[in-house]
C-alpha cells in the first residue's frame, strides 16, 4: 500500500482526540476524511503532513516512515483552508515560492512555473497579484504551488470551504480533474457529504475522534454500519419497532387499496417531491418521489406504501 497508517493516536494534553486510526491509502487515490465539526479530521490530516506530532502508531508513505521526518522533508504537501498564498507577490512568484528551498535554478522554476499554469489553464495570469483574482483562481494557484514541488501525497483541507454554492460544486470537479491529470494520491477534508460523494475514490467517515466506517459512497449509504453512519450520509427512517431503517426514495407509494397511511405533509422540492406518510401508531415516514408526473398525490390523501426494512450491520 502507498500509505499506511496504523494505530495512529493523538492526544492533546490529557484529552485523546484521535483513537487508534488504522487505514491505508492506494496511489492515484483520492480519498475523503467525512465528519462532523470537531471529529479530528484536521487533526489527522496535520498528524499526516508533520504539523503535529503523534502520541502513537506510525505513518509509511511508500514504505518510508514518516512520524519523525520533521513536515518540511516530508514529500507531502498541505493546502490549507485559508490557501496562505501572499497577496503581495504575483501569481507565478506564489507558483515557484516552494522551489527557492529545492536547489532549483530561478530559470527552470519560472519553466516548471508556466507548465503548471497551463496544466491548471490559468496561462495570461502569471504576472496578476492575488487580490486580482477570483477565490476560485485563488484555490487553483494555491493548487499549483503544491503541485510544483512534486509530492507524493496531496493534503487538502476544506479546500472549498471560502467558496459560494456554484463555484464549491464547479471547484471539486475541477480538483478531481487535476488529481488525475498529475495522479497525485489526494487526502480531502471536508464536512460536506455531497462534496465527499461527488470528489472521492473512497471515504473515510470519522466519528468523535474514531473511524466509524470506510469505504465507497455506495457502501456507506448502502450499508451503514452505525446509527451514526445512517444519521449523518443521507436521509432515512429509522422504524420505532424494529429499530431497522427504510431511505425515503425506496419506499412505494401508491394508491392501491387498502390503503396503509396519508399523508400529513407535501413539500415540493422541484425535481423530487418529498411525502410525509402518517403510517401505523406513532409512526411517520418521509418519502421522496421523482417529479414525473406519474404518481402524484394530494396532502391528506390516503396511500398504500410497501419497503422492506433494512438493517444496520455492524462490522
Ligand atoms: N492544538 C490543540 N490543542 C488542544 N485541542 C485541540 C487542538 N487542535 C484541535 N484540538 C481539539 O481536537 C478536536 C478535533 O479538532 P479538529 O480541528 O481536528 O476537528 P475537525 O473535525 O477538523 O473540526 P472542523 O470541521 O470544525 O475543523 C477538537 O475537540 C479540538 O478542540
Amino acid at each position: 500500500m502507498f500509505l499506511t497508517v496504523e494505530q495512529l493516536r493523538k492526544d492533546f494534553g490529557s484529552k485523546t482526540v484521535l483513537h487508534d486510526i488504522n487505514f491505508t491509502m492506494a496511489e492515484g487515490e483520492l480519498l475523503s476524511i467525512l465528519g462532523p465539526s470537531g471529529c479530528g479530521k484536521s487533526t489527522l490530516l496535520r498528524c499526516i503532513g508533520g504539523f503535529e506530532s503523534l502520541s502513537n502508531g506510525s505513518i509509511k508513505l511508500d514504505g518510508e516512515e514518516l512520524s519523525s521526518v520533521p513536515a518540511e522533508d516530508r514529500p507531502v504537501a498541505t493546502v490549507f483552508q485559508t490557501y496562505g498564498l501572499f497577496p503581495h507577490m504575483t501569481v507565478l512568484n506564489n507558483i515557484i515560492y516552494g522551489l527557492k528551498f529545492k536547489q532549483v535554478s530561478k530559470k527552470e522554476a519560472i519553466e516548471r512555473g508556466r507548465d503548471i499554469l497551463k496544466l491548471l489553464e490559468l496561462e495570461g495570469y502569471q504576472h496578476k497579484r492575488i487580490q486580482e483574482l477570483s477565490g476560485g483562481e485563488q484555490q487553483r494557484v494555491a493548487l499549483g504551488r503544491s503541485l510544483i514541488v512534486k509530492p507524493q501525497l496531496l493534503l487538502l483541507d476544506e479546500p472549498l470551504s471560502n467558496l459560494d454554492e456554484r463555484l464549491r460544486v464547479s471547484m471539486r470537479e475541477e480538483i478531481k480533474k487535476i488529481q488525475q491529470k498529475f495522479n497525485i494520491a489526494t487526502i480531502f477534508v471536508t464536512h460536506d457529504q455531497e462534496e465527499a460523494f461527488a470528489i472521492a475514490d473512497r471515504i473515510i467517515l470519522m466519528e468523535s475522534g474514531r473511524i466509524s466506517q470506510m469505504g465507497t459512497a455506495e457502501e456507506i449509504y448502502n450499508h451503514p454500519a452505525s446509527s451514526f453512519s445512517l444519521a449523518f450520509i443521507g436521509q432515512s427512517n429509522v422504524l420505532e419497532t424494529s429499530g431497522c431503517y427504510v431511505r425515503p426514495e425506496k419506499i412505494k407509494i401508491t394508491n392501491q387499496t387498502p390503503v396503509n397511511g396519508s399523508i400529513v405533509r407535501k413539500q415540493f422540492k422541484g425535481d423530487t417531491i418529498e411525502y410525509r406518510v402518517a403510517y401505523e401508531e406513532n409512526q411517520f415516514l418521509d418519502i421522496l418521489v421523482l417529479n414525473n408526473g406519474e404518481n402524484e398525490f394530494e396532502l391528506y390523501e390516503e396511500v398504500y406504501i410497501e419497503f422492506e426494512p433494512q438493517k444496520i450491520r455492524r462490522r
